[in-house]
């Protein structure tokens, strides 16, 4: 398998992830990246990402394999060295909470005064670390399902978050909106959400999955980190039948605008290159301090 998506590696740097459905798992995403250094295309390093995304609590493991060291052939000139096993919870935690704030950097209206954040799980926390650290808020508000592990979430916070009892409580008038839930059938409506707030969608990653309903998909303008990825994985998109007006690097590097005044939607799905370039910059650290 390692030799099948080396070979796709070669012909293509930036890959879909691969979806597995195996009992008892039932899915299994792997999210893969290649590292190269300089134009001879040496010390090349493959990196995979196992998910298992069908239990409450997913698991993760990154592979980071080292040495592809000619290009041109499609079959690994010699056995990939086993280089690093990461904690690959941990990474995804935090790759993704910072990829949402380059959207909310981008798209979250000029005042924004009020935080929600839908869902009180491992991306659920790190979103807030992040945000919260980058942006001032006013107001910081929690919704989930088990008002219990809502309750446990804000107790751990050093600062206030008010803990709400329904999405539509939680979100009315918020500038900012984080969905963060395992959910598979939409729970943020369109009605309830304020005219030129920003949503950061991270949940419904799967094709049949659900977090937003038709209504704020089809009158939002919808970003996405990859269209390939969100139109294969995303039921959001999908379903909705919603039209992708960019990809967030199209908007950083200046092809399209950002429609901050509008409400906007980030999809998020998660990329194998965020993997791979967190993944470089954990190792290069550890390599440097140890
Ligand atoms: N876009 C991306 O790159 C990534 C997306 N994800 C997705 O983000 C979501 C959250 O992931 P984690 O925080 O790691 O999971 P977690 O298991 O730590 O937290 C899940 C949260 O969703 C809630 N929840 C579960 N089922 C629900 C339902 N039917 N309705 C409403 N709430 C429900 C739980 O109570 C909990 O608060 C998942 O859908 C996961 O697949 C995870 C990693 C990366
Ligand atoms: O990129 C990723 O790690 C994931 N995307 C969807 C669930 C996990």
């Amino acid at each position: 398998r390692l030799k099948a998506v080396a070979f796709l590696l070669h012909r293509q740097p930036h890959l879909l992830k691969t979806q597995l459905y195996v009992t008892p798992l039932e899915l299994v995403l792997s999210s893969c990246g290649v590292i190269e250094n300089g134009e001879q295309r040496q010390n090349k390093a493959l990196i995979t990402k196992m998910n298992n995304l069908s239990i409450s609590s997913p698991d993760y493991l990154h592979i980071v394999n080292d040495t592809f060291a000619n290009s041109d052939c499609y079959c690994l000139p010699q056995p990939p060295k086993l280089l690093t096993i990461m904690d690959g919870e941990a990474i995804t935690a935090k790759r993704t909470a910072a990829v949402s704030a380059i959207s909310a950097k981008l798209f979250k209206p000029a005042l924004s005064e009020v935080l929600c954040i839908l869902g009180s799980g491992q991306q659920a926390r790190s979103h807030y670390d992040v945000f919260t650290k980058l942006f001032k808020f006013k107001e910081v508000r929690v919704w989930s399902r088990n008002k219990e592990m809502a309750q446990r979430f804000v107790n751990d916070l050093q600062d206030p978050v008010t803990v709400c009892s329904s999405v539509k409580e939680a979100v009315i008038g918020a500038d900012v909106i984080v969905t963060a839930t395992g959910a598979s059938q939409p729970i943020l409506f369109g009605e309830w959400v304020k005219p030129g707030a920003h949503i950061a969608a991270v949940g419904a990653c799967r094709p049949d999955w659900r977090e937003l309903d038709d209504v704020l998909m089809r009158e939002a303008v919808v970003y996405v980190d990859s269209r390939e990825g969100a139109t294969a994985e995303s039921g959001d998109i999908i379903l909705s039948g919603a039209e992708v007006f960019a990809e967030l690097g199209e908007v950083i590097n200046g092809s399209f605008p950002a429609q901050r005044e509008k409400t906007t939607v980030f999809k998020s799905l998660g990329m194998g290159i965020q993997d791979a370039v967190s993944a470089k910059l954990v190792l290069e650290k550890w390599n440097s301090e140890y």
